[in-house]
């Protein structure tokens, strides 16, 4: 693998035993602060250090010390499972696996059938899919663990050669609106793919607003961007007003090549007061 696989110890004495203790609008104006500047850490370090200038370094440390003064990933992810926590509606796997025990009926009904090898990126717990033990083999990572049972390791730099074909499931559970950089989240889904073995299922889960607020992305021009990397929709769950959009691909098997060109800069469809969503391949 590209990066430190190292385990950790949990940074907090329990991951389990979140409480939502902390006032939900206040914590997302928080996240929304450090989502901005995690993206803007991410382009002044795209800059290459011999051509950063005094304004450019000082704007980086600043930045840095802000997202810090935050509390950093670890309270983000604090605060995102505490978000995930039953007494807030529980975390997005509940949908994945009902989805998933139709995608798989023989799996998910009896013991005795192969084990679905599952790649969880953005795991906050290690536990997510304990209800399915009998038949989903989970393999929970996370950029920064917050637990032992939690590999921390980038997806991004994930080893090609050894994951291809390698897991019959993926789950991109608000993963893919944390990379600040939209090429990024094209290739998140461009490696999902590789590492799905043919047939396997994608489960990405999206805030709404990144789908139907977004000045580059509509449902439409997803569904078109997903099928351009190989995938077809089988499921999609969201409501008017809501917070959250769930969708479940299927890695196609035997697709002929498909041109991803059209999806390679942004195109403005909506005007507005729309935010600035993107995914480009
Ligand atoms: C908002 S949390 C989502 C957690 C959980 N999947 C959920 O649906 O609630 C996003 C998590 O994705 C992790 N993450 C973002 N980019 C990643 C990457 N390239 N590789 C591994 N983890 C990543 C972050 O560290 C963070 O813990």
């Amino acid at each position: 693998m590209g990066k430190s696989r190292r385990k950790k110890t949990p940074v907090t004495t329990s991951v389990t035993k979140s409480t939502s203790s902390s006032k939900p609008e206040a914590t997302r104006k928080v996240i929304r602060q450090l989502h901005v500047l995690l993206k803007q850490k991410a382009q002044l370090d795209a800059i290459p250090i011999q051509k950063r200038d005094a304004m450019t370094v000082k704007t980086l440390e600043d930045t840095k010390a802000h997202i810090d003064e935050l509390g950093g990933l670890e309270f983000y992810q604090r605060m995102s499972a505490i978000g995930q926590g039953p007494d807030r509606g529980g975390g997005s796997e509940k949908v994945a696996i009902s989805w998933l025990k139709e995608a798989y009926p023989a799996n998910g009904n009896t013991d005795s059938k192969p084990m679905l090898n599952l790649l969880e990126v953005g795991a906050l717990k290690p536990d997510n899919y304990d209800s399915c033990r009998g038949w989903i083999k989970v393999t929970p990572l996370d950029l920064h663990s917050r637990h032992p049972g939690i590999l921390e390791q980038d997806f991004l730099l994930m080893d090609e050669t050894e994951n291809r074909e390698k897991w019959d499931v993926v789950s991109l559970s608000l993963v893919l609106n944390f990379a600040p950089d939209p090429k990024d989240r094209g290739r998140m889904l461009g490696l999902a793919y590789d590492f799905l073995v043919p047939g396997g299922h994608l489960f990405l889960a999206l805030p709404l607003p990144c789908v139907m607020n977004s000045r580059y992305l509509t449902c439409e021009k997803l569904t078109a961007l997903m099928n351009a990397v190989g995938f077809s929709q089988v499921q999609e769950r969201w409501k008017a007003g809501g917070k959250m959009i769930y969708l479940l691909y299927q890695k196609r098997t035997q697709t002929a090549p498909q041109s991803t060109e059209s999806f390679a800069k942004k195109v403005v469809l909506r005007q507005g007061d729309r935010n600035n969503f993107c995914i480009l391949l």
